[in-house]
């Protein structure tokens, strides 16, 4: 299937980012048939959250696993190919070229999308410069998605800011996913790079991760229903 022709409501995946496998299953079960893409990173994934992969998987849900991994690249690669097994769509690493190589050589020839975590949606040009670097966020943004293509990462993730100038780098060869969306009347939290979900969508992104605003509102399906009314007549 091409970026193109994923269905709006496909296009919603939802962090489940909650404190533990029960609170995790209770959030799914009120989503039920609305959502069918979710992700797993940090908090759930190291509370026990690991084998939900599998069953996600098993009940035709999709799951982005966003581990974020970044060490040497024989590690790894060993670590991808691991992952390999879980049954998830997509896994993250961060976008340094060592880290990216290990991880296209680890997914192989399996299912395993990898996409590479171009700057966090939480930094600006301060937080960058604070970090050490010396590019600004959208040289760095690009700097790092003129790479990943080259080392045959399949997908990139971005703020939706820079979602356009990505588009005119890899075409429509990669996935773009971008967190920092914020429906209108959202709390910001720690974001500082956001857009709401039809601004997103209009950008050009082909997915949108959502956490905070769904997991915590009081009627999750209503805020999820609501954000792909938007993504559909966005696109
Ligand atoms: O640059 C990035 C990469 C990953 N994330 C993750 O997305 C969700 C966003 O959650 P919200 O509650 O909607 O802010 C969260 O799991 C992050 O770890 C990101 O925000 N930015």
């Amino acid at each position: 299937m091409t970026p193109a022709e994923i269905a709006p409501k496909d296009r919603l995946i939802v962090a489940l980012d909650l404190p533990s496998v029960d609170a995790a299953e209770a959030t799914i079960n009120r989503l039920g048939d609305s959502v069918s893409f979710y992700k797993i990173g940090y908090r759930l994934a190291y509370a026990g959250g690991l084998p939900l992969v599998g069953k996600l998987a098993d009940k035709g849900k999709k799951v982005f696993l966003d581990l974020k991994l970044h060490d040497i690249g024989n590690t790894v690669m060993q670590g991808v190919e691991s992952i390999t097994r879980l049954g998830a769509t997509f896994l993250t690493v961060h976008a340094y070229p060592q880290t990216m190589k290990g991880a296209v050589e680890g997914r192989g020839n399996s299912s395993l999308k990898i996409l590479a975590v171009t700057v966090l949606t939480s930094y600006n040009e301060d937080d960058l410069h604070a970090a050490g670097y010396r590019l600004g966020v959208s040289e760095l943004v690009e700097a790092r998605a003129q790479q990943a293509q080259v080392l045959g990462i399949d997908g990139l993730v971005s703020s939706p800011e820079e979602v356009g100038a990505l588009r005119k780098i890899v075409g429509h060869q990669m996935h773009l996913v971008t967190p920092g969306i914020r429906p209108v009347g959202s709390a910001t939290g720690d974001q500082k790079r956001i857009m709401t979900p039809g601004r997103a969508i209009a950008a050009g992104a082909d997915y949108l991760v959502v956490g905070r605003p769904v997991v915590e509102a009081a009627d999750p399906k209503a805020i999820a229903e609501a954000i792909q009314a938007e993504i559909a007549q966005a696109l």
